[in-house]
């Protein structure tokens, strides 16, 4: 191991939670709250196992939410010094079950019809086809796809209401695309569920080859996955070692629900461990965030911070929008010039509109702004884009062999790449990267050539197994194509790393990042929550989502709204405060020290 996983080592061994969550030796989840070490001790545990308890050629599986996840992880992990090893997956869930359980099984049990070849169906596709259906009630394809995720039977005994008129669409349109010979995500995971379910040799193999599997934001994951891995934990000797916290669990609208962690948490087999120590912000903003929830989690502020007197402040404005951005921008100048940083102030929105008005607002008045989340997303081949970036700019960033691979898995979806197929694709590969820094300051022309030389379009146009990736290698050209300054290929290289600016974000898209001061414009209520959080269920999603965005501050958290909106037809409605404002003003009215 080296010296940078003996500091960390060290760091959780004075935290005995942390450290009795790193010598687990059974199924564990992790119940870890905002700022409590998560993915550092996931991380050493990851290490850990491979090192003192798992030998090659057995490995593990360690499933995250998403492609960004995984990036970071694996960065982490490379970090503490791990080495490339047979048979350690760190995926998706999605890629997990197409790479280890679709891919090698399907074949063998024709009665689950999964189409073969596999053929994963396009965005625009299934919407398409989705669209050519008149479902009774109209439902949006949205809540189908996520009655879809929930109806999926098994151990589980979570209940949680179906929305009637998107379940019944739910059910025809799996059979629709079944009958169509396509793949979603969807199915995907649920076939493979099915699979584990009811085939011992499917269970044989990944106890063989994962003897555990370990799973981040398990609360984000959704029903197929707990169903895989409650499965998996009745049905075989894997291991699991999961972490989530069920007060971030925002992602309703995909299906995922904070219950299933719950559940977990509670078998009789699995062991429960709780971070409390929160190594991120002030304990007036733990405190802030915790009152939000309604909950006492009895989080402890124990990192540097724990004694700053952070700021909570209120800004109440008379007219729209417009205003609230005028406020924001006086206090990101206000930050500023008392010494922090651009990319310490985040402003989290409620919707991706909002983020672009800001970032005009930012604009005019001179501040430098990063929009957090842009167009396209990092799918496998934008990522692969990316490493080619940062492999031009600086050869020891990334690994030349790990470029080469990566791009013949994806080719050799289409055609078989004998052994010298592989050494000229290599040869073309260094001779396109290192030429190709002559335009290494226009992103569109860099882009433009690598695809000439490497065929970005041909290899995936009608691709089935990556049937989104031109449409979302458009997107980034197009980012590259019509941003007012030009891009150079840095923009690739410090994707989601903002450079001095103020970062702009919505506050589903802040979970995982943190930053000194957070702004919460859009305060009113029917704003946040929003007008259609209207039951139970959706109300208190909302307010995780509060706990969330606040949650994020390490010094300060600014909250401002307005007394009246205007509508979209321009007639202005006086507007009471959020529920959320109102609560964390009685939070500060009853700190006496405040
Ligand atoms: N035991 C510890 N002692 C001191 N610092 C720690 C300890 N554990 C974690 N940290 C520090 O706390 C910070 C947050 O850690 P980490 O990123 O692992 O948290 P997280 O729980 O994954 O955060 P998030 O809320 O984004 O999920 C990091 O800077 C990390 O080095």
């Amino acid at each position: 191991m080296n010296a940078y996983f003996e500091k960390k080592l060290q760091e959780i061994s004075e935290d005995d939670m942390q450290f009795a969550a790193y010598k687990a030796v059974n199924n564990t989840v992790v119940i870890a709250g905002p700022g409590s070490g998560k993915t550092t001790v996931l991380t050493l545990k990851v290490m850990q196992l491979l090192a003192e308890m798992i030998y090659p050629p057995r490995g593990l599986a360690c499933l995250t939410y998403s492609t960004e996840a995984v990036r970071e992880f694996k960065s982490r992990l490379v970090k503490l010094g791990l080495e490339k090893r047979k048979n350690v997956f760190l995926g998706t869930v999605h890629s997990f079950c197409l790479s280890e359980i679709i891919t090698p099984f399907a074949a063998l049990y024709p009665q689950y019809k999964i189409p073969l070849p596999i053929r994963i169906i396009s965005e625009a596709e299934k919407n398409r086809l989705f669209n050519s259906q008149n479902y009774e009630g109209t439902p949006k394809l949205i809540d189908v796809d996520k009655e879809r995720t929930r109806n999926i039977k098994g151990i589980s005994r979570v209940a949680i209401e179906s929305y009637d008129i998107a379940l019944k669409a739910a059910i025809s349109f799996e059979e629709l695309l079944i009958q169509n010979e396509y793949l979603d995500f969807i199915s995907m995971v649920k076939k493979s569920v099915e699979l584990i379910k009811n085939e011992s040799y499917v269970r044989k193999a990944l106890e063989a080859k994962y003897p555990w599997i370990i799973v981040d934001e398990y609360q984000d994951l959704g029903k197929p996955l707990h169903e895989l891995i409650l499965t998996l934990l009745n049905l075989t000797r894997i291991k699991v070692f999961a972490v989530g916290d069920a007060d971030q669990s925002i992602y309703d609208f995909q299906g995922a629900a904070p219950d299933y962690l719950i559940e977990l948490s509670q078998r009789q087999d699995v062991s429960c461990i709780h971070l409390k120590n929160n190594y991120r912000s002030s304990q007036t903003i733990v405190d802030a965030s915790e009152y939000v929830l309604k909950s006492s989690r009895g989080y402890i502020a124990s990192g540097k911070l724990q004694d700053y007197h952070a700021k909570l402040e209120f800004i109440e404005c008379s007219k729209g929008m417009d205003e609230q951005y005028e406020r924001v921008i006086e206090q990101i100048s206000r930050f500023h010039t008392e010494g922090i940083p651009y990319h310490e102030i985040a402003v989290l929105v409620g919707n991706n509109k909002q983020v672009t008005e800001l970032a005009q607002e930012c604009s005019r008045q001179n501040i430098p702004a990063y929009i957090a989340r842009q167009t396209f997303r990092l799918t496998d081949l934008i990522i692969w884009i990316q490493n080619c970036a940062k492999w031009v700019s600086d050869k020891c960033s990334v690994s030349f062999d790990e470029i080469c691979s990566t791009w013949k898995s994806f080719i050799s979806q289409k055609r078989i790449i004998s052994e010298d197929d592989y050494f000229l694709l290599k040869r073309t590969i260094f001779q396109t990267l290192t030429a190709s820094k002559v335009y290494k300051d226009n992103l569109s022309e860099w882009l433009c050539y690598l695809d000439k030389k490497v065929g970005i379009v041909s290899a995936f146009t009608a691709s089935e197994r990556y049937p989104d990736e031109i449409d979302n290698y458009n997107k980034l050209l197009e980012t590259a194509r019509s941003h007012d300054t030009q891009l150079t290929i840095k923009f690739l290289t410090r994707l989601g790393i903002p450079e001095n600016q103020v970062v702009l974000t919505t506050r589903h898209s802040s979970k995982g990042l943190e930053f000194d001061v957070v702004i919460l414009p859009g305060m009113e209520k029917d704003s946040f929550p929003s007008y259609y959080d209207n039951t139970p269920r959706k109300l208190a999603e909302a307010r995780r989502l509060c706990f969330v965005s606040v949650s994020r501050a390490r010094k300060a958290c600014i909250l401002i709204r307005s007394k009246n909106l205007q509508n979209q037809y321009g007639r202005w409605f006086s507007k009471e405060p959020s529920p959320f404002w109102v609560a964390l003003q009685e939070f500060q009215d009853s700190r006496s020290d405040y």
